[in-house]
C-alpha cells in the first residue's frame, strides 16, 4: 500500500521528492497540515521523478484511461498519460464541464464535495487508473473509482504522490462498519485497497516539519 510495500522501498527518487513537498501548518484551517506540492513543481528533477516513477508502473499495463482529480491530479495525471500512450480524463468538481454528467458526492478531511465526469469520455471495459496528488481519507478516490466503474470502466488502481498516515488508520476503522458504512467506505475497507493503492511518499512531512508543527498545535492547545 505504502511506499516501502511496494517496490519503491529504497529507491532514492523518494527522499528529493519528500524534501521538495512544501508543509503549510494550520492551513486551510487549524489543525490541517497542509501538503503544498507547488514547491514539488517548481523542482524539475523531483517533478519529472514523481512523474516517472507512475510512469515506471503504468507503462506496461495496457492502461488506456487516466482520470484525474481536480485539481492537484491535474498537475500530474496529463503527463503520465501522454507517456503510457493513454488518454486523460478530467474528473472534475460541480458544474464545471460543460456536457452531460454522471456526479459522485463525498466527504473530505475538511468539507464534503461532489466530481463529476463527462458522459461518454470513457467506454465500457477500457482500463483506467485513478491519480491524485495525495489520499488522507479515501473519500475522493473513492467517488472517482464510483464514477468510473458507473460507466463501466476497470480501475486497474489509484495512484497518489502522498499518503498522509490517517488513511491507514481509516482504512482500518472502516473495516469495523464496513457493513454499514456505505459505498464510499467500502472501496478502502476492501482488500482491493490495499492491493490497489499505490503511493510514492508516504509521508513527506517527516523531514520538513510536522514534529514541530504537531508541537506547537499542542503548545497552543495546552495554552488555550
Ligand atoms: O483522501 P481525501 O480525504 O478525500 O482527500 C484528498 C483530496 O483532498 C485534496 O483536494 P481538495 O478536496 O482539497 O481539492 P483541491 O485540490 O481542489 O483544493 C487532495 O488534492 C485530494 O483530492
Ligand atoms: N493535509 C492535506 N494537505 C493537502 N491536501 C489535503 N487534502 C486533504 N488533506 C490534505
Amino acid at each position: 500500500m505504502f511506499a516501502a510495500e511496494n517496490g519503491l522501498k529504497g529507491d532514492p527518487r523518494l527522499q528529493g521528492i519528500s524534501e521538495a513537498i512544501r508543509v503549510v501548518p494550520h492551513f486551510p484551517k487549524p489543525g490541517i497540515m497542509f501538503q503544498d506540492i507547488t514547491t514539488l513543481l517548481l523542482d524539475h528533477k523531483a517533478f519529472k521523478d514523481t512523474v516517472d516513477i507512475f510512469v515506471d508502473r503504468y507503462r506496461d499495463m495496457d492502461i488506456s484511461v487516466v482520470a484525474g482529480v481536480e485539481a492537484r491530479g491535474f498537475m500530474f495525471g496529463p503527463a503520465i498519460a501522454l507517456a503510457i500512450g493513454a488518454k486523460f480524463v478530467p474528473l472534475r468538481k460541480p458544474r464545471k464541464l460543460p456536457g452531460e454528467v454522471i456526479s459522485e458526492a463525498y466527504e473530505l478531511e475538511y468539507g464534503t464535495d461532489c466530481l463529476e465526469m463527462h458522459v461518454g469520455a470513457v467506454e465500457p471495459g477500457e482500463r483506467a487508473i485513478v491519480i491524485d496528488d495525495l489520499v488522507a481519507t479515501g473519500g475522493t478516490l473513492s467517488a472517482a473509482i464510483r464514477l468510473l466503474e458507473r460507466s463501466e470502466a476497470e480501475v486497474v488502481e489509484c495512484a497518489c504522490v502522498i499518503g498522509l498516515r490517517e488513511v491507514k488508520v481509516m482504512a482500518c476503522l472502516l473495516h469495523c462498519i464496513s457493513d454499514s458504512a456505505g459505498s464510499m467506505a467500502s472501496h478502502f475497507t476492501s482488500s482491493w485497497s490495499r492491493a490497489r493503492l499505490r503511493i510514492a511518499v508516504e509521508y513527506s512531512s517527516l523531514s520538513n516539519g510536522y514534529a514541530q508543527a504537531q508541537a506547537d498545535l499542542a503548545a497552543k492547545k495546552d495554552d488555550g
